[in-house]
């Protein structure tokens, strides 16, 4: 029997797989795969491509459904791609507001786009953002329904390294004010350590090694500590000895 179920808001935030499975006609992508993600936890999903990453992204948004086991996410989701997907004849103020109701929508808007650094682009149209501002308005549009869980599918690799960097600190800065919990996909091992509680890696399916991630900021720039995990996270994608 498979199952997708939201649960009533404000009754858990977190996030619960138990033996899911997904396939596309023989091929099996998602093999009883098993994940916990707690209250405003930050989560990593690392894996080499193809290992079905943005599948279960999907499933967890609500965008597919699982051919068996257990799936219980938060009423309230967000999900922010690697391609902007911003409303290219809407302005930024609009592509945020989008979907929203209430009298004080276009103030929530505006506070949340102040808050990602983008105060005065309101009236930018998409093509005028340069990409890094752009994911920057992806973000304050999927912050700003204030989910309970916000699901990024590699929100930054498209990007160049500052701008990666910039956007670590900006997500950093989210965390504190937005209590939600987040599953972020990325190919980036350098990634995984900046940004992580928690860094899983998927192989064959499933989630096979969990890392949690107990270093301080200055720790996980250059430590011991962190070269370890990195070779770790490393030898567990298979990439051990090419870095
Ligand atoms: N709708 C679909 N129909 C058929 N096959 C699919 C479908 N969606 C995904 N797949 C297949 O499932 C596998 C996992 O795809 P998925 O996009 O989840 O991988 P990924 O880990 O996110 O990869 P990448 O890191 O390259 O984005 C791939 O072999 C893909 O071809």
């Amino acid at each position: 029997m498979s199952s997708t179920i939201a649960t009533e808001p404000g009754r858990w935030t977190g996030v619960f797989i138990e033996q899911v499975v997904r396939r596309f006609g023989d091929r099996v992508v998602l093999d009883h795969l098993d994940l916990t993600i707690a209250d405003e936890e930050l989560v990593i999903l690392l894996g080499p491509s193809g290992c079905g990453k943005s599948t279960l992204l999907r499933l967890l948004a609500g965008l597919d459904r699982p051919d068996g086991g257990r799936v219980e996410v938060p009423a309230r989701r967000a999900i922010v791609f690697q391609a902007d997907r911003l409303l290219p004849w809407q302005r930024v103020l609009r592509n945020v507001t989008l979907g929203l109701h209430g009298p004080d929508a276009e103030q929530r808007a505006l506070d949340v786009l102040a808050e990602v650094g983008l105060s005065g682009r309101e009236k930018a149209w998409p093509k005028e953002l340069s990409g890094g501002e752009a994911q920057r308005v992806s973000l304050a549009r999927a912050l700003v329904s204030e989910p309970e869980l916000v699901l990024l599918d590699e929100p930054f690799a498209a990007l160049d390294a500052i701008t990666r960097l910039r956007m670590h600190d900006l997500v950093r800065a989210l965390r504190t004010k937005h209590h939600a919990a987040m599953l972020l996909v990325t190919h980036d091992v350098d990634e995984a350590i900046a940004l992580a509680d928690r860094i899983v890696v998927m192989s064959n399916g499933r989630i096979g090694t969990s890392h949690e991630v107990h270093l301080s900021a200055a720790d996980r720039e250059a430590s011991v500590a962190r070269e370890e995990l990195r070779a770790r996270l490393l030898d567990d994608l298979g990439l051990a000895g090419q870095h």
